[in-house]
């Protein structure tokens, strides 16, 4: 992201934008360890939010015109298929990723059913008769359906591959991601990356299934780190401020108090605006990590976790999800424990911003218990020589995610399940 071009939110909020400041730092300090990673994130972190109010033409902001509201309400796009890494190692993304539009029908609820991208006879092949397949495959008009596990995202993302491979739409970001990561000791704990695959006109990412070889999962995901928009989506909030009129419907679904009397007005709100309402109702802000979906073994799917916030509520999730078994938990301590030493060696980790990424908790019910880092579509390089720490107060400029900070959160409450 070019510095000289860019704007802080604080003078965003100058030129026009109403800037509320939301300090957060309450059951965090209790969480803490002295002298430890996450004592360094106690100090409150301030986390701009931006109103379009109808100001002048001379700041960033402009009152909402007809043309805007039409250009979110345009087709939905995959957003990130845009995106391209800048010479500097930064990431670009263009216009088209404020743009997409979503809904509570594209987004995901957890089970999903899922075309076969080619149809060559697979179902004779293993991996159609493995049951973590929540039906079996059907034949329709040539190409099997099969349902599957999908607890974040858009619907139509997804495709089946060959056996035990999974396609996800192209992004140039998460593919650069993934042939970085081959070679990194954070391999182990990412879905192998089978390259791209073309069908139907459009490109997709293979991988390995990480479901392929469990029978009848439980799944669960959660979206590490203090932040879930990239700096560049605020920068972008101001220059070009995009209304989403989408966004405002699912805010006040969940909080008709949510909005402000403007936004209520407008109807609609940024991207930015809608990403950190939502950080701030959950445990992102106040745990480094939230809780986006849980699918388990019997076949029940949640997905809305938006009010999840505290240790507690957190905590209870989990006991629900390993229903109330010991080794499981127990297992999922020392894979995260694994994880935090890797990430601790990992070179990808130090020289990336990681954004929105998860770690995918799968277990079954004799306790094999695994976790895996997913979603690199807003992963992003830092420039030659730049590192993060990922445990440090986000403040914009510095890149930092927080992604350390959540894990060891993340590892303290698992651990508490674990002892009571
Ligand atoms: N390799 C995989 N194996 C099994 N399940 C997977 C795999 N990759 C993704 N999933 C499932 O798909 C869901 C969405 O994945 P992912 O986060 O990569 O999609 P996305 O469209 O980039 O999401 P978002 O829009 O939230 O960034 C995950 O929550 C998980 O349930
Ligand atoms: O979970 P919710 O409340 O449904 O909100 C969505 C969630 O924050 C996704 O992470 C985000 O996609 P990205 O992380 O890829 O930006 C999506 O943006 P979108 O509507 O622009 O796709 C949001 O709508």
């Amino acid at each position: 992201m070019p510095k000289e071009r860019r704007r802080s939110s604080r003078e965003v909020g100058r030129a026009g934008y109403n800037l509320a400041e939301t300090e957060i730092c309450d059951e965090v300090a209790q969480m803490a360890e002295p002298g430890g990673c996450a004592a360094a994130s106690v100090k409150s972190r301030t986390v701009p939010q931006v109103t379009i109010t109808p100001e002048d033409d001379e700041g960033c902001t402009r009152e909402m015109k007809q043309e805007d509201l039409d250009e979110v309400n345009g087709r939905l796009r995959r957003k990130l298929s845009n995106s391209s890494i800048s010479s500097t190692g930064s990431s670009v993304f263009e216009e088209s990723e404020d743009d997409v539009i979503s809904d509570s029908e594209t987004k995901s609820k957890g089970i999903v059913t899922l075309e076969q991208l080619v149809d060559s006879g697979e179902q004779n092949k293993s991996w159609w008769k493995l049951k973590t397949l929540v039906n079996l495959p059907l034949l329709a008009s040539q190409r099997k359906r099969i349902s599957w596990v999908q607890l974040a995202g858009h619907k139509g993302c997804f495709k089946a591959g060959g056996e035990g491979i999974i396609l996800k739409k192209y992004s140039e970001n998460e593919k650069i991601c993934f042939e970085h990561l081959k070679d990194d000791v954070l391999s182990h704990f990412v879905p192998t990356y089978h390259g791209v695959v073309e069908s139907d006109g459009e490109q997709f990412l293979q991988m390995t299934d990480l479901l392929g070889t469990f029978e009848g999962p439980n799944v669960m995901d959660c979206k590490m780190g203090v932040r879930t928009y990239l700096e560049g989506e605020l920068v972008r909030a101001c220059e070009r401020p995009k209304l989403r009129q989408d966004l405002y419907e699912k805010m006040v679904e969940v909080d008709r108090e949510a909005p402000t009397p403007e936004e209520h007005k407008q109807k609609a709100v940024t991207k930015p605006r809608y990403m950190q309402w939502r950080e701030t109702l959950s445990s992102t802000h106040t745990l480094g990590f939230r809780i986006e979906g849980v699918k388990k073994a019997d076949g029940t799917c949640h997905t809305d976790f938006k009010r999840t916030r505290s240790k507690e509520q957190v905590m209870q999730v989990f006991r629900d999800f390993v229903g109330g078994n010991k080794n499981v938990i127990n297992a999922y301590v020392s894979k995260l424990k694994e994880i935090k030493q890797t990430l601790d060696m990992s070179e990808f980790f130090k020289r990336h911003e990681v954004i929105g990424s998860s770690l995918l908790f799968i277990h079954n019910r004799v306790a094999r218990a695994e976790v895996w880092l997913i979603d690199f579509g807003k992963t992003t390089q830092l420039p030659e020589g730049q590192t993060l720490q990922h445990c440090v107060p986000w403040q914009e400029g510095n890149r930092e995610d927080g992604y350390l900070w959540g894990l060891e959160n993340l590892i303290q409450i698992l651990s508490s399940v674990a002892t009571e």
